[in-house]
């Protein structure tokens, strides 16, 4: 019997820090990975002989959770079959992949960020260990995407298809101007494509936070040619007023915004969570609006005390838009949508292997096998 049976005889796997992460995540691909992790959960939630065979599958359950004294560790497996890498791209990979998350709140007062982790990347076809990814970043840009194409589904494009030139504008208001709100505000402005930002209206519990924002939103104006304005908000009322879009990203556990702040038609992205996932927003804005999940297997467990109308998955919303058969989901036209964001591991998952596979490419080798 050879002396390598049973040993690990296979390279050490790459370790991919936050700095090269920035570098090899952009919007547009990580908007893509993010779509393939929506669509796969939802294609997976089907009866089986209702799935799509051109769309991913997923397996997926609910993470847990365990309580440290000054935080807590999420731990977040997935696997994500048959994705697509880029868009367009005929080639299909499987990923398995698990994040491990604190989250810490009180970190700010030592200098650092109150959530830190990292995605572990395996062979799916060996199971060996194949990237550690930071995932810092990468959970800021994962997260933010996934409210931007909520948001797109959800409301921009029915009201691009709906406005007489094809294009959209907003006013879109950031409560909470954290890592999240940051990524977030950032991310509407970097994909413009979808709709043209206006005003930018901040809030934050600590102004200076809601200031410093401001002067990024600032800065990214002239890196992208826009022509948007911003605003820091004393009140989540002001904050919100007149808002097409809304993202809320707090660690309250108290509501924060309440349905008199907010027009007729809004769509939400609540990401944020106190005690409860769905702590930041009035009972009396659940009472009133239609409510989207990115899993229902985390809803089940994480959502038990939500009072609302859920409607679905978004991925579900997205593989009717291209499969047309059944009722449409979509909001009522009239209506407010939410985007509860949990957070789910096959967007880890998808986004991960994005971030390997760039990394090889761009050190030209392959660490496979
Ligand atoms: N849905 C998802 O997929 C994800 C959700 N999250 C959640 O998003 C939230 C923000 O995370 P992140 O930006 O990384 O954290 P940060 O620590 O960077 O920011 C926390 C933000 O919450 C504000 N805040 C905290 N407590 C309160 C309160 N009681 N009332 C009002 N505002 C409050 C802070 O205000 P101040 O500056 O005054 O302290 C700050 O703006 C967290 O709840 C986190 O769990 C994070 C990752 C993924
Ligand atoms: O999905 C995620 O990574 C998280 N959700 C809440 C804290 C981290």
């Amino acid at each position: 019997m050879s002396r390598n049976v049973g040993t690990n005889k296979r390279l050490r796997p790459v370790f991919i820090d936050e700095d090269l992460v920035k570098q090899l995540l952009d919007w547009h691909e990580a908007r893509h990975a993010i779509e393939q992790a929506f669509v796969a959960v939802s294609n997976q939630s089907r009866e089986p002989g209702a799935r799509y065979g051109d769309q991913p599958v997923s397996s997926q359950p609910a993470r847990t959770f365990v309580q440290a004294e000054g935080g807590v560790l999420l731990c977040m497996p997935g696997f994500v079959g048959q994705h697509q890498l880029t868009s367009g791209s005929d080639e299909r990979t499987s990923t398995l992949a698990c994040k491990l998350i604190t989250s810490f709140r009180k970190n700010a007062s030592v200098g650092l960020p109150s959530i830190n982790g990292e995605v572990f990347v395996f062979s799916s076809t060996t199971g060996k260990l194949e990237a550690i990814v930071e995932a810092n970043y990468l959970t800021g840009i994962r997260t933010a995407t996934a409210s931007l194409v909520a948001t797109d589904h959800l409301f921009l494009r029915p009201a691009r298809a709906s406005a007489p030139d094809g294009m959209v504008s907003i006013q879109l208001g950031i409560v909470g101007c954290g890592f999240q709100g940051m990524m977030h505000a950032v991310g509407f402005v970097r994909t413009q494509s979808m709709a043209r930002v206006r005003t930018i209206r901040l809030w934050n519990r600590t102004p200076a936070r809601a200031a410093q924002l401001k002067e990024l939103l600032i800065e990214e104006r002239k890196k992208t040619d826009s022509n948007y304005s911003v605003f820091v908000c004393d009140t989540v009322e002001d904050c919100c007023r007149d808002c097409d879009v809304i993202v809320t990203a707090t660690g309250s556990g108290e509501p924060l915004v309440y349905r008199s702040f907010l027009k007729q038609k809004v769509h939400i992205n609540a990401v944020g969570a106190g005690e409860y996932h769905h702590a930041e927003l009035a009972q009396d804005v659940y009472d009133d609006c239609q409510v989207y999940i990115d899993h229902w297997e985390g809803a089940r467990k994480e959502l038990a005390t939500l009072r609302s109308n859920i409607v679905g998955e978004v991925g579900e919303v997205i593989l009717r838009e291209s499969h047309p058969k059944g009722a449409s989901l979509l909001p009522k036209p009239d209506g407010m949508s939410v985007f509860q964001s949990l957070g789910m591991a096959s967007e880890d998952v998808t986004v991960g292997r994005l971030v390997y596979e760039k990394h090889l490419k761009a050190h030209d080798r392959s660490d496979r096998d």
